[in-house]
């Protein structure tokens, strides 16, 4: 009988990328979420705003220009709430995200990559078109909400 091999979680481990998103929350307790527009790799898909973090840049600064450039709003770094990370495999690549809670900020969301922005109430998430990994954020911000709720 030949000896089992060790356990492992994973065969091989993929390149790690790293992007940050941000769920905004207005006064109304809503959630801003964006699909993808055309062109893009899974268009009509709904996410959180937010993009890949580059070279020499923190995840929260990378945060603060993806909102400006995808949204047109300014945020402030400190205003960046913590929430929690998704960390799984995509196949051709690792993701791990770290997810930040947003709730002041200046200007008016605004689409500025042709991505359609919706406000939605939390308890709405699970019926729209989210990218997958995005989906254990669905429970994690229902139970966050509902801690508000009367
Ligand atoms: N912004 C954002 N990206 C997400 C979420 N969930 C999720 O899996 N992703 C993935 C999709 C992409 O593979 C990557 C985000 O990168 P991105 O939006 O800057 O990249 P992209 O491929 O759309 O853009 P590009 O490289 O063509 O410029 O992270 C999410 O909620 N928000």
């Amino acid at each position: 009988m030949s000896p089992t091999p060790p356990r492992t979680n994973q065969a091989r481990t993929r390149r790690i990328l790293l992007v940050v998103a941000a769920v905004l929350i207005d006064r109304e307790g809503q959630i801003l979420v964006a699909q993808r527009p055309e062109g893009k790799s899974y268009a009509g898909w709904w996410e959180f705003p937010g993009g890949k973090v580059e070279r020499d840049e923190s995840p929260e600064r990378a945060l603060v220009r993806e909102l400006g450039e995808e949204l047109g709003i300014e945020a402030l770094e400190e205003d960046l709430e913590p929430f929690t990370f998704i960390s799984t495999d995509c196949g051709s690549f690792h993701l791990l995200m770290p997810v930040y809670l947003l709730q002041h900020w200046e200007g008016t969301p605004t689409s500025r990559e042709n991505q359609t922005l919706a406000w939605i109430r939390p308890e709405a998430l699970g019926g729209l078109q989210l990218l997958k990994p995005d989906l254990p954020l669905v429970p994690r911000l229902e139970a966050y909400f509902q801690r508000f709720s009367p």
